[in-house]
């Protein structure tokens, strides 16, 4: 797997998602979050030069991250190690404040190469195969502790969270666009383990002009956790 295959796969054609062109590069790079006029609806092109965002150690920031996201929901500080914590994130929240940015720019969420995009809020999936044809991905995701629902399960919002992410790419692929989720019925089937890998496939079980009615399961080995039913309507040009 190379370089940015995490995020959209083999087969998939950057040139959809991706600003390929120099107008297209030069409108992602100077895009500001005030800049309404080059804002080309609810998704625009990503600008290539995302690998180099946040710089060459972004990956392992996130993952520190992560991992601080899942030492917290189950920790129990001391009163004085409470206050010993809280001086610490200030001081880390007064830089991170610092170096803010818009959302067309920051790299969790446009860092093609990392796990979800190196999205924090979604839950950590790699992309395994992506079908054009079939309009169809696979992708593994491991929920934490962070996304613990109860009883060492995860939390049925995260499970949809990542189904609507997954899904959203599914119908990207079906649609050859990017879209919008109409709605997002998940079925829990069996309860769905943390810090264990899943495969989740989704697919577009019918495509009907702008929207793609996508399928889609998650499994723990042979075991059926959850199931998808949604729908994902293109985006015309501009729209929020
Ligand atoms: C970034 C790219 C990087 C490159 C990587 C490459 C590949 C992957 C790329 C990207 C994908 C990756 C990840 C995906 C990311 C995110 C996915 C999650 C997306 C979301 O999480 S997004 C937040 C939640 N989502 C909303 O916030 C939507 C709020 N909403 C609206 O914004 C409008 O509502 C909208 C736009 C949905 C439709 O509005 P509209 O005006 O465009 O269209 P209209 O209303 O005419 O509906 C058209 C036809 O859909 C039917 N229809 C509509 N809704 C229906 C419903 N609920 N049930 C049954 N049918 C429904 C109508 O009945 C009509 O049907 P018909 O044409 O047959 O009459």
């Amino acid at each position: 797997m190379g370089v940015n295959t995490f995020y959209y796969g083999e087969g998939m054609n950057e040139a959809d998602f991706i600003a390929t062109t120099e107008d297209e590069r030069a409108a992602a790079s100077t895009a500001t979050a005030s800049d309404d006029n080059s804002h080309r609806g609810g998704f625009r092109p990503i600008d290539p030069a995302v690998g180099d965002r946040g710089g060459p150690r972004y990956g392992e920031f996130i993952e520190q991250v992560r991992l601080f996201m899942d030492n917290v929901r189950l920790a129990c500080p001391t009163p004085e190690m409470g206050d010993d914590l809280i001086d610490t994130l200030k001081d880390l929240n007064a830089k991170l404040a610092s170096v803010q940015i818009d959302e067309w720019h920051t790299p969790a969420g446009t860092r093609i190469d990392l796990p979800a995009r190196g999205n924090i809020t979604l839950p950590p999936f790699t992309v395994d195969n992506v079908d054009k044809d079939a309009g169809a991905v696979d992708m593994t995701v491991t929920f934490t502790n962070y996304h613990l629902g109860g009883n060492n399960a995860a939390h049925g919002g995260q499970v949809a969270v990542a189904f609507d992410d997954i899904g959203g790419y599914a119908s990207a692929v079906a649609t050859n666009g990017i879209c919008r989720t109409g709605y997002l019925k998940v079925d829990y089937r069996s309860v769905t383990p943390l810090n264990t890998p899943l495969k989740v496939r989704a697919w577009a079980d019918r495509v009907d002009g702008r929207k793609a009615f996508i399928k889609g399961t998650m499994h723990d080995g042979d075991r059926l956790c959850a199931e998808l039913d949604g729908l994902f309507i293109r985006l015309n040009p501009g729209q929020p």
